[in-house]
């Protein structure tokens, strides 16, 4: 992964244990929010991702490229490929159980992924500092060990419940998750 200073973790930053409340390992992730472009089950054409944790700190998941997520002819549009991206390491970090936003995403593009392909997606994180969270994201074509087509760097930062209530709405994601813990 090309990533910049800003993706990468510092000395200090350290290497996140699971929360005692993890999912267990091997548990399915559904999704946060029903009409999330990238996991909900109601949103028309998003990307219904689906996700489990193999070990309650990392998670891997897969995503169908379809029609309505073209570029070029038949081929997936880069943005929809870094929304995956996105999708899978918030997935990873609110296993912390906190709240957490995307301040930064640098995505590689290494292999054209046609419509239809399926992408094994894995997102881990690579250390923890104050608010800042280091998280990387690969994808690989038809196969959990199929060649790389996306990786991702992301930095995320953590934020107060009243981020989603101040500038979102907070009650219907609420509504959907009663058993988020807001002070962990
Ligand atoms: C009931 C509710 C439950 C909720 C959770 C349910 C469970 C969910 C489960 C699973 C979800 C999985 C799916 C998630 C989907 C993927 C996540 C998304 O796509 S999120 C949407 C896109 N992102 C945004 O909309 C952020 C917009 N930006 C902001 O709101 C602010 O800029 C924010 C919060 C990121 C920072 O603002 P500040 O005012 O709080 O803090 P400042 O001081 O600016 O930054 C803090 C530190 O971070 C650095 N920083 C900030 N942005 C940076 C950047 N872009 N690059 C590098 N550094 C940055 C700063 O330089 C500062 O560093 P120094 O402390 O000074 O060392």
């Amino acid at each position: 992964m090309t990533r910049s200073s800003l993706t990468t973790p510092p000395p200090d930053a350290s290497a996140p244990a699971a929360h005692p409340a993890a999912p267990a390992a091997g548990s399915s992730l559904g999704a946060h929010y029903s009409r999330c472009f990238g996991c909900g089950d109601d949103h028309p054409t998003g990307l219904h991702l689906k996700a489990a944790t193999p070990d309650g700190v990392t998670v891997e998941a897969e995503f169908t490229v379809g029609e309505a997520h073209q570029g070029a002819p038949m081929l997936a549009h880069g943005g929809v490929l870094a929304a995956a991206m996105d999708e899978v390491i918030g997935m990873s970090v609110y296993l912390f159980h906190k709240p957490y936003v995307t301040a930064r995403l640098e995505t590689d593009y290494l292999l054209p992924v046609p419509v239809g392909t399926t992408l094994h997606l894995r997102a881990w994180c690579n250390g923890i500092t104050g608010r800042k969270a280091y998280l990387e994201a690969e994808g690989r074509v038809g196969a959990p060990d199929g060649p790389v087509a996306v990786r991702a760097a992301a930095l995320f930062i953590e934020v107060g419940m009243e981020h989603f209530a101040k500038h979102g709405d907070l009650a219907a994601i609420a509504a959907e998750h009663q058993d988020f813990e807001v002070n962990p």
